[in-house]
C-alpha cells in the first residue's frame, strides 16, 4: 500500500520507514460539521443540542446518492474489519477511501479480520470517506465543504471535504457509543492497560490529556489508547491500533510512540528536515499525528480485552494550574467528576482552538458521545460500586502557574502519580482535605517531590493562586446546574462555593 501511496503522491517514506502524509487545509477534527440523522430512531434518544446536531433524512440520502455518483470512475480503497474486540460485542465494518493512505489508517486503527473473518465478511456498518469529495451547503444541507454524518438507521457514516483521519475513528467511536448503552454496556472514552498481576486500569481524559501517553508503559501491557466497553465480561477495545501525538515527542519520555514510528506507521502533518521527522515543528498543526497498529507496542493484549478495573484514572489537564496534580476521589466525587468532565481544550484538536481552553466535557468525551451523559454517568456507577473501584483525578495540566506562566507537570512526575495510584501504594499514605474543592490530597507519591502535590506551592503570587482556584471552583458549580436531577450527594461531593 505504501508503494501505492507514493506513486500517487499522497506522501513520502520518511528515515523512519514510515509513511508521511499532510492532511492540507484541515488537521484537526471538525465538530461543528458533524451530524447525526434525525429519524424515529434518534428522535427521543440523542442529547440534541451544540454537539450533536440534526440532519434530515432525505438530503443524507441525495448526498450518498452524489458521492457514490462522484466516486463512479474513481479507484477506491476498502478495508474490512470490525470495531470492538469482544466477539460477543462487535460491529463487522467496512470503510471506504479515496485515498490510500486513509486506507492504510482504518487498516491501522479499526481491528483486521483473520484470514476466514475476512472470507465471511458482512458488514453492518459502512464508512464512506471520500476526501475530495466537497459539500454544496445550498444545495447539500451542510453547515460548510466539510461534513461528516451518521446515520444509525440506514449505518452508513458519510465523510467529506477533510482528511484529517480522526474523523473516521471517532464517528465509529460514536457509533459504539449510541449502541453500547442498549445491550448495558458502558462505552468509554479511556484508554487500558493491564498489570503483571492482571490488573486492568482505566484512564479517562479528553483530548491532550494523557490517554495514549500514559496508557503506553513499559511496566503494563496495553489494551488500548482511546475506547473502550466495559460489559459484564470486563473491557475490551473498540480499536486494533493507537493515534498518538507527535508534538515535542521525546525518546527518553515516550519511548514505546517513538518506536512505533517505523514501516506501517502513517505520520500526519509531521514536518520532515532532509526526510527526518521534527516533532517540535509545529508549522502545520500542533495536532501532528502518528497512526499505528495495536502490536507496534510491545506486549500489546491482542485480542484487546481485560478485566474489571479495581482503578480507574482520570485525566485532565488543568490549563489554570490549580488542581492538585493527583487526589482520590470518593464514589459521589467520581460521579462528579465524570459529569462534569473539566479539562482544557489544546490547540489542534479541534479547529479553531490555538491555546488551551478551559471546557467540562461531560463523560470526558461530549464530542462523542450521542445521548445524554445521564445515560452513561449511571452506567458508570453500576459499574464503579459493582467491583469496588477506586477513582483517582491525575491532573496532567500546568504548575507553577496557568497557562502562559506555568508549565506543564513533567511526564514523568504523571507517571509516577499513576504508578503509585495502580500498585496500591496510595492505599496507605497520609491525605489532606482540600476545601475549597473537596479533594482528597495525598502528602507523598515515591518519585515526587512532595511540595508539588500542593499546587499552591509551586506558584509565585499565592493570591493569583487563591483567586485562580476560586474562579475554578465557582465554573464547576455553576456548570453543573445544567444536569438535572442529579442526587444531591453527588452534588455535595463536588468543589464548594466560598463565602
Ligand atoms: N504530564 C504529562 N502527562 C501526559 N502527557 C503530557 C504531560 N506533559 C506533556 N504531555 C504531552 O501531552 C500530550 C498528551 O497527549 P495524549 O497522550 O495523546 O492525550 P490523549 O490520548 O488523551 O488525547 C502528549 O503530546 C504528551 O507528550
Ligand atoms: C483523535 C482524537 O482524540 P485523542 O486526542 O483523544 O486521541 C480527536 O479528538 O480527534
Ligand atoms: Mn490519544
Amino acid at each position: 500500500m505504501v508503494r501505492i501511496a507514493v506513486e500517487r503522491e499522497e506522501g513520502v517514506v520518511n528515515s523512519t520507514g514510515s509513511l508521511s502524509v499532510n492532511t492540507g487545509k484541515y488537521t484537526g477534527r471538525s465538530p461543528d460539521d458533524r451530524f447525526i440523522v434525525f429519524d424515529d430512531k434518534t428522535r427521543d434518544t440523542i442529547d440534541w443540542g451544540k454537539i450533536n446536531h440534526q440532519f434530515p433524512s432525505d438530503k443524507f440520502e441525495k448526498l450518498l446518492e452524489k458521492m457514490k455518483k462522484f466516486v463512479d470512475d474513481k479507484e477506491l480503497y476498502v478495508f474490512d474489519g470490525f470495531v470492538g474486540a469482544d466477539p460477543a460485542n462487535r460491529l463487522p465494518i467496512r470503510v471506504i477511501n479515496d485515498h490510500v493512505w486513509q486506507s492504510m489508517f482504518s487498516r491501522n486503527l479499526f481491528i483486521r479480520p483473520t484470514k476466514e473473518e475476512l472470507e465471511n465478511h458482512e458488514p453492518e456498518f459502512t464508512i464512506l470517506c471520500i476526501n475530495d469529495f466537497v459539500a454544496v451547503p445550498e444545495v447539500d444541507g451542510t453547515r460548510t465543504d466539510v461534513f461528516i454524518l451518521i446515520d444509525l438507521t440506514r449505518k452508513i457514516v458519510l465523510i467529506g471535504g477533510t482528511e484529517y483521519a480522526g474523523e473516521m475513528k471517532k464517528s465509529m467511536f460514536g457509533v459504539m457509543n449510541f449502541l453500547l448503552p442498549e445491550r448495558g454496556i458502558f462505552p468509554m472514552h479511556c484508554s487500558a492497560n493491564i498489570g503483571k498481576k492482571g490488573d486492568t486500569a482505566l484512564f479517562f481524559g479528553l483530548s491532550g490529556t494523557g490517554k495514549t501517553t500514559l496508557s503506553a508503559d513499559p511496566n503494563r501491557s496495553l489494551i488500548g489508547d482511546d475506547e473502550h466497553g466495559w460489559s459484564d465480561n470486563g473491557t475490551f477495545n473498540f480499536e486494533g491500533g493507537c493515534y498518538a501525538k507527535c508534538i515535542n515527542l521525546s525518546k527518553e519520555a515516550e519511548p514505546e510512540i517513538w518506536n512505533a514510528i517505523k514501516p506501517g506507521a502513517v505520520l500526519e502533518n509531521v514536518v520532515l528536515k532532509d526526510n527526518v521527522p521534527d516533532y517540535d515543528d509545529n508549522t502545520l498543526t500542533e495536532n501532528t499525528r502518528v497512526a499505528y497498529p495495536l502490536d507496534f507496542i510491545p506486549g500489546a493484549v491482542i485480542p484487546s480485552v481485560g478485566g474489571n478495573p479495581k482503578v480507574i484514572v482520570f485525566l485532565t489537564a488543568d490549563a489554570l494550574g490549580v488542581l492538585p496534580p493527583v487526589s482520590r476521589l470518593t464514589r459521589e466525587g467520581a460521579m462528579f467528576h465524570f459529569i462534569s468532565g473539566y479539562t482544557s481544550k489544546l490547540a489542534g484538536t479541534e479547529r479553531g482552538i490555538k491555546e488551551p481552553k478551559s471546557v467540562f466535557s461531560e463523560c470526558f468525551g461530549a464530542p462523542f458521545m450521542p445521548r445524554p451523559a445521564s445515560v452513561y454517568a449511571k452506567l458508570l456507577g453500576e459499574k464503579i460500586d459493582k467491583h469496588n473501584t477506586v477513582v483517582y483525578l491525575v491532573n496532567t495540566g500546568w504548575s507553577g502557574g496557568p497557562y502562559g506562566i506555568g508549565k506543564r507537570i513533567k511526564i514523568k512526575y504523571s507517571r509516577a502519580m499513576v504508578t503509585a495510584a495502580l500498585s496500591g501504594a496510595l492505599d496507605t499514605v497520609e491525605y489532606r482535605h482540600d476545601d475549597l474543592f473537596n479533594l482528597d490530597i495525598p502528602t507523598e507519591v515515591d518519585g515526587v517531590p512532595p511540595e508539588i502535590l500542593d499546587s499552591k506551592n509551586t506558584w509565585d503570587d499565592k493570591d493569583l493562586y487563591e483567586s485562580s482556584a476560586k474562579k475554578l471552583a465557582e465554573m464547576f458549580i455553576e456548570n453543573f446546574k445544567r444536569f438535572e436531577n442529579v442526587s444531591p450527594d453527588i452534588i455535595a461531593a463536588g468543589p464548594k462555593a466560598t463565602q
